[in-house]
């Protein structure tokens, strides 16, 4: 093993002789104290009023790396020089003052450097007169290397999460913050110095969100779940509404409790609303402003699978009368203007929970929750009307109507594709029989006809 690997404070393998110690007086005089401190196996310096070196255990030898005759009788400042002087100067001036002390020092005549804790006390002979000070070196080299190394971590985590897009807020298990980091306060708009100390739902989680999410903040205290990934709305300072996503981590004692959670917060706003743009702009007809024919046979899917038991779903398919017509007399223009007058006007009798879709050139599809077929004939009653007021074109007094097919499910159909046939099929009865009129479809849903029915 090479000398630097060595145990500082351990004698070394072949000790230096037992070192011929003056007899002075003083405590390490006294036969019993002298072979006590020699046999202590921690180094052990006496310095007199002089600050002279005047006994010393062999484990101080060893430590000192030098041998006896080049310790005795020498000062501090001889031995390991002027900053190690420095160092200990406070501490040996209130030992012999009468006071203990101790200070830290890396030991920089050891191979490698390494920290020690002196402790320093003095030594009162006759009378209560200082006499000396004794030193007792202390290795706490390993641990104050991991406290350093712990401080400066903690501290580049700091810096790190200071300095992250994210908002990091940490609070305890009864959810009081702890920690509300920089960025939480430029997401958020609450300081640090107004969050510390406030329960973690106390400010910014709206009204109608906060008992759910209690809920899932107690389910993380309480370790049923170890993290939760959620995108919330979060009224800011401000008072302005924002998206932000949260990331929640329950953290664990060694134990395995949850004493704290971390969270941490992204603005998520802009991506909100880019991606409603989108989708809107990609639901939405751009002629007409009404769903696509893709975006109503979806909401036509989704409405028939959420249907329960006893929810009817009527679906009026509706089909302008003599557009051809106003195309060729007044114009692809005039013809687009007055698409839209209609579908605009439909929309506007429609429910907000119902959906308008353009399937084809002049063809729509309507979609309404219903109470029972009297209500769906109601709406495809009031969908005739509003197209033939709408679809007047003044210039030329040339007016388009509407022929609506109704069919609903689960009377006349249970599956999308069938429904729309059923409502086409009855649709094409209503053209049949004058347009600008609605017809209930009249066949069962086994397949049987039912009574036609005429408006
Ligand atoms: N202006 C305009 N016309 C369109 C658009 N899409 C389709 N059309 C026209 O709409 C007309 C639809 O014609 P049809 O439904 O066959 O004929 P119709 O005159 O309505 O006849 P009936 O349905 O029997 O009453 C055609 O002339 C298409 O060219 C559009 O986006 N804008």
């Amino acid at each position: 093993m090479s000398s630097s690997m060595s145990d500082p404070f351990q004698p070394e393998p072949n000790p230096a002789p037992m070192p011929e110690v003056e007899l002075l007086p003083g405590l390490a005089a006294v036969p019993e104290v002298r072979s006590l401190l020699e046999a202590v196996d921690l180094p052990i310096g006496r310095w007199d009023a002089d600050g002279r070196l005047t006994f010393f255990n062999p484990p101080y030898v060893s430590w000192a790396r030098r041998n006896p005759d080049q310790l005795r009788g020498r000062t501090l400042k001889e031995l390991y020089g002027d900053e190690a002087w420095a160092a200990a100067q406070p501490a040996f001036e209130r030992g012999f003052a009468g006071q203990q002390a101790d200070y830290l020092r890396l030991l920089r005549h050891l191979d490698p450097p390494r920290w020690a804790r002196i402790q320093v006390f003095p030594e009162r002979g006759m009378g209560g007169r200082i006499e000396a000070i004794y030193t007792i070196a202390h290795d706490v080299h390993d641990d104050v290397t991991a406290a350093m190394a712990l401080k400066r971590s903690n501290w580049l985590l700091e810096q790190a999460l200071d300095n992250l897009p994210w908002g990091v807020i940490e609070s305890n298990a009864e959810l009081i913050v702890t920690r509300w980091s920089r960025s939480a306060e430029a997401i958020l708009g609450y300081s640090e110095a107004e969050r510390l100390g406030t329960h973690r739902l106390a400010m910014g989680v709206p009204e109608e969100e906060r008992a759910r999410t209690l809920a899932v903040y107690e389910r993380l205290l309480r370790g049923e779940i170890d993290n939760w990934v959620e995108q919330a709305q979060y009224i800011r300072k401000d008072r302005r509404r924002i998206w932000v996503e949260w990331t929640l981590s329950a953290l664990r004692d060694e134990e395995g409790r949850v004493v704290s959670l971390l969270t941490f917060v992204r603005d998520i706003t802009h991506q909100i609303d880019t991606h409603a743009r989108l989708l809107h702009r990609a639901e939405r007809d751009a002629l007409t402003g009404v769903l696509t024919r893709r975006a109503i046979m979806e909401r036509l899917d989704t409405a028939l699978a959420r249907r329960t038991r006893d929810d009817m779903l009527a679906l009026c398919f509706i089909d302008l009368d003599g557009f051809k017509q106003i195309n060729d007399r007044l114009g692809h223009v005039r013809g687009d203007r007055l698409l839209v007058q209609v579908a605009h006007a439909m929309q506007d009798v429609l429910r907000r929970d119902d959906a308008i879709g353009r399937i084809g050139g002049d063809e729509f599809v309507a979609l309404s929750a219903v109470a029972d077929l009297s209500a769906a004939q109601s709406l495809a009653a009031k969908l005739v009307e509003v197209c033939a007021a709408a679809g007047y074109d003044l210039l030329s007094g040339m007016r388009v109507t509407a022929s609506i097919g109704v069919a609903a499910a689960p009377t006349h159909a249970r599956s999308s594709f069938e429904l729309l046939q059923r409502a086409d099929d009855a649709m094409y009865v209503a053209k049949q029989q004058g347009k600008n009129r609605w017809n209930l479809c009249h066949r069962h849903i086994g397949g049987a006809d039912l009574a036609p029915h005429h408006p």
